[in-house]
């Protein structure tokens, strides 16, 4: 039991009238009763008993503490009289979560009750997966951050801007929790598909984080989410009196390098060499460089490129049971040649090229991308970014999506361009006249940027489409048959992978832990998953799938020789399960 000390000393002003005696600034209820010009030092201990108790997220349970709870912790008449339990407690939140008519509502509730009760929101998070990952993960907490200013009540997490340069490693010390062993960092830039939402995308790595402790079982207190400021070079938020962030555009080149270099080189030093840190929704001018630069040097991992890749090369090898042939037989065409595109093409492509011994260069021939300009060939190579040259393949110029479909007739389309709509009727039909069943990805997020709905995609093609998106579509009805989307979002990977590459110490990834991460999630899916057109499992069963892939990610991270922890144990599944934080309420006593 945490122990109970209180300090409410303040400091005295030695210029005003109204300090009393040598001490604070008291009046006669030792209260503050300091003037807005006064010096005060905010002094508390920590406490964690009585009122604070009750006021610490981590620790208050609520109308669940007990009589004796009650008695030894200070508590009596600071709570009505009834005795609850989690279980009761979770049945009324759920009860009121779902009175709430606006989804952004029952964001807000979920975001007020993980500031209120920490092992209560874990707890609600991970026994009602399917309803409430839309609500604290895509697509409305992409809503969230585009409102961020306006249901902004409490900071959550570090917010790092460029008034902390020189500062950053006494930022990382103000954070109260110590032993951090995961980091989801993001320069707000490419938030979701909705774009430049600077400081405003905070909601995003304190969301990837739920998900690290929901989904992946990593401790609340083991995650620190965190902002990265430059700037922002959205107007509306620049003119926006009310804008959290800095006002100014953001800073780029030398200037950005610098920031960022501080902040890489400060979590290394206060956290250690075996910090994880997860790059998250910055744009790809700065995200592949980022990652280049500090792969060798870091245990660095960027989700939109890396964890989108294992997630899509997961759903494309199950999803050869239902459409059949070898990954090597198939012809894939994206629509949208950034992060997420390139990421997971070069992922394809070292699958593919590990089995069939076949060199990279050959295997990349399969895989085309489009991308704003249309269809990326060799003829654009000298325009081209970095990142897209190696997809530059022999072809006479295409513009639009629907001539690249008819022309290279791909049995797989996957969307990744954060444009809506962009997988029109025509586009649809023509992938299922010439593919018995066409598979079709429409990744971009939130929904508002889905290539397509799901219902599209089924009326389109005829029920013949095997078909996933980023963010959650509803069970689609077509001609008298229900067909039950899948959901292709990293949120599948990236959990379970991190609590693989923690709990066995790993100090660098390395891409095979991401085939291997992806052949794990491949193997959840089950017969029953398949009968239903699923290339994904469930989310309901998604603790015991991330341990699954944490234990692949970890063999493979021991196999390679970057695993520190030592000795190996035996049994992965098991041991990841071990390391896994349990929501339920501790006894205090
Ligand atoms: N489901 C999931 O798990 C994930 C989904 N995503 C989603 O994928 C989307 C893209 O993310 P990311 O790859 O990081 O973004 P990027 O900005 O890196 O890439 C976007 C790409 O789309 C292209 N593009 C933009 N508009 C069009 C258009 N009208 N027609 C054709 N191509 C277009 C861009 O072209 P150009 O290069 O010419 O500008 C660029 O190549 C986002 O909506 C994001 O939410 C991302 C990660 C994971
Ligand atoms: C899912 C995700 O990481 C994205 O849309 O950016
Ligand atoms: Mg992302």
């Amino acid at each position: 039991m945490e122990s109970v000390l209180t300090n409410g000393d303040l400091v005295p002003d030695m210029g005003d009238k109204s300090v009393v005696g040598g001490g604070g600034v008291e009046d006669v209820y030792g209260e503050d009763s300091a003037t807005k010009d006064q010096l005060v030092t905010p002094w508390t201990i920590s406490v964690a008993s009585g009122y604070t108790l009750l006021r610490d997220p981590r620790h208050n349970k609520g109308l669940a503490f007990t009589e004796k709870e009650r008695d030894a912790h200070y508590l009596r008449g600071l709570l009505p009289p009834s005795v609850s339990n989690q279980e009761l407690q979770e049945k009324k939140l759920m009860h009121n979560l779902r009175q709430y008519d606006v989804p952004l509502h029952r964001y807000m509730a979920m975001m007020d009750l993980q500031e209120r009760n920490e092992r209560l929101f874990y707890k609600l998070l991970i026994d009602n997966v399917e309803e409430l990952l839309p609500i604290v993960y895509t697509p409305i907490v992409g809503e969230a951050c585009q409102k961020y200013g306006s249901i902004f009540r409490r900071p959550q997490g570090l917010f790092i801007s460029l008034k902390e340069k020189g500062k950053i490693l006494e930022v990382l010390k103000n954070w109260p929790e110590k032993s951090i062993q995961v980091i989801v960092v993001t320069d707000g830039e490419r938030i979701l598909g909705l774009g430049d939402l600077g400081c405003q995308g905070m909601g995003i790595p304190v969301g990837k984080l739920s998900l690290y402790t929901a989904l992946g079982g990593v401790r609340p207190s083991a995650c620190l989410p965190i902002t990265i400021d430059v700037g922002t070079n959205n107007e509306k938020l620049l003119s926006d009196e009310f804008y959290i962030g800095l006002k100014q555009k953001r800073a780029t080149g030398q200037e950005y390098a610098e920031l960022l270099h501080e902040f890489m080189c400060a979590v290394k030093q206060n956290y250690g060499e075996k910090i994880l840190i997860q790059f998250e929704d910055f744009a790809n001018h700065n995200a592949f460089e980022l990652l280049a630069k500090y792969r060798t040097t870091h245990l660095v991992f960027n989700d939109d490129i890396q964890g989108t890749a294992s997630v899509v090369l997961a759903g494309l090898i199950a999803a050869l049971k239902l459409v059949g042939g070898t990954l090597a037989d198939h012809t894939f065409l994206f629509l949208g040649a950034g992060e997420a595109g390139t990421g997971i093409a070069e992922l394809i492509a070292l699958e593919i090229s590990k089995k069939t011994n076949a060199p990279l260069e050959e295997t990349r021939k399969k895989i085309w991308l489009v991308d704003s300009k249309g269809l990326v060939v060799s003829s654009r190579k000298e325009s081209l970014q970095h990142f897209k040259r190696s997809w530059a393949h022999e072809h006479e110029p295409v513009k639009e999506l629907l001539d690249a479909v008819k022309a290279i007739k791909p049995t797989v389309l996957i969307g990744t361009s954060g444009v809506g709509k962009t997988f029109t009727k025509d586009v649809i039909k023509a992938m299922a006249s010439f593919n018995e069943k066409p598979l079709i990805l429409a990744l971009s997020n939130p929904t508002s940027q889905s290539e397509c709905t799901a219902e599209e995609a089924y009326t389109w093609s005829g029920g013949r489409v095997i078909f996933a998106s980023g963010s959650p579509f509803d069970p689609v009805e077509h001609e008298g048959k229900v067909f039950v989307p899948g959901q292709a979002n990293n949120a599948y990977i990236f959990p379970g992978f991190g609590l693989g590459l923690i709990m066995s110490g790993t100090i660098r990834v390395h891409d095979d832990m991401l085939l291997a991460a992806s052949e794990a999630l491949a193997a959840q899916v089950t017969k029953e998953n398949y009968e239903k057109g699923l290339i994904y499992p469930p989310f309901s069963n998604i603790r015991n799938i991330s341990a699954h892939i944490a234990a692949k990610v970890a063999a493979k991270s021991y196999e390679l020789g970057l695993a520190s922890r030592l000795p190996r144990p035996k049994d992965l599944v098991k041991f990841a399960e071990s390391c896994m934080y349990s929501p339920v309420y501790r006894n205090y006593l």
